[in-house]
């Protein structure tokens, strides 16, 4: 139950408001801000110039019952139908996952090893499209295609694509189903990959509001690791690599799965900035008899 706000209100005051509501429900106070900044569509600079200045009947019911449903779990960026990943503006909505920080150095890593050359990419999985417009954005000449088995997360990154400026080849398939005869030089995929068990060990807003398709997969979270390490090769050049985002205890098993089918091939596990094994790339070499 939250406090009532008082009819005239400032913005100043109604921040306060809400920080008062938020008080022990483990929702930090950035959140309450970033419902208004984006509700407002303002910067922080704007807001401040705004602390004195009275809200309006309708902003003030918003801003209430954007509050509300923070408190009742609701994800912040879902609230506001947006988040930010690498500096650009995603559209999300629970059909998608909210993009995370640690895929940003996914993208990063990429991003460093190919500057300028022409490259062909094959996002799978892409949710929100985030990967791919982050790549897109930063390597206007590369060829991207993004993929996912699910008919509206693809509108969701079809809106993003359109909202970013950039041309993505959008193809809806389970894995590399439609991909037939293609040949991409990187293949990038976060996949779900936590185990049905790890249910009872996790946030339950993430189990409320965000897809469970995002999220899970089975063997103990390996399941779409096990498909890839099968099937990926066959859609690589001879030289392409794979990147892979990982959850923090999968590094081994993963490692091994690629191993197992690449006997030739090169992989790195790599940590995120927390410290965590969190990514993996797999450079396959010409002559690689993959499986
Ligand atoms: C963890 S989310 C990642 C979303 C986005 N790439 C990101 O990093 O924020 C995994 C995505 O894989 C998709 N997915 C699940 N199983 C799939 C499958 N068999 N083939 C293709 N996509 C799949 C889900 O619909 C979801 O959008």
């Amino acid at each position: 139950m939250t406090t009532k706000l008082k009819q005239d209100v400032t913005f100043f005051e109604a921040l306060k408001w809400a920080s008062l509501c938020i008080k022990d429900k483990n929702i930090e106070t950035d959140e309450v801000q970033f419902l208004l900044l984006n509700q407002m569509n303002w910067d922080l600079t704007t807001l401040l110039r705004n602390y004195r200045t009275k809200m309006t009947v309708k902003e003030r019911e918003e801003f209430i019952n954007n509050v509300n449903r923070l408190i009742n779990g609701e994800p912040a960026q879902y609230i506001i139908g947006k988040t930010y990943f690498y500096g650009y503006p995603i559209k999300v909505d629970q059909n998608v996952l909210i993009p995370r920080p640690e895929t940003e150095e996914l993208v990063e890593w990429i991003l460093a090893d190919y500057s300028k050359q022409p490259l062909k990419v094959l996002d799978i999985g892409t949710g929100s499209g985030a990967i791919a417009i982050s790549l897109k954005k930063q390597r206007p000449d590369w060829q991207i295609t993004a993929s996912d088995i699910s008919t509206d997360a693809l509108k969701v990154a079809k809106s993003n694509a359109q909202l970013n400026g950039v041309k993505i080849n959008f193809v809806e398939s389970d894995l590399l189903a439609k991909f037939a005869g293609k040949k991409f030089d990187v293949i990038v995929s976060n996949p779900p990959y936590i185990a049905y068990d790890e249910k009872r060990l996790m946030d339950q807003d993430v189990i409320d509001y965000e897809p469970q398709l995002a999220l899970f997969a089975k063997h103990e979270g390996l399941f779409i690791y096990e498909r890839l390490a099968k099937e990926a090769g066959n859609y690589l050049t001879d030289s392409g690599s794979l990147y892979l985002e990982i959850g923090f205890h999968q590094g081994q098993s993963v490692i091994k799965l690629l191993e197992d089918s690449y006997k030739t091939a090169d992989t790195i596990l790599r940590q995120d900035l927390a410290g965590h094994d969190r990514m993996i790339k797999m450079d396959l070499k010409e002559n690689n008899n993959g499986n």
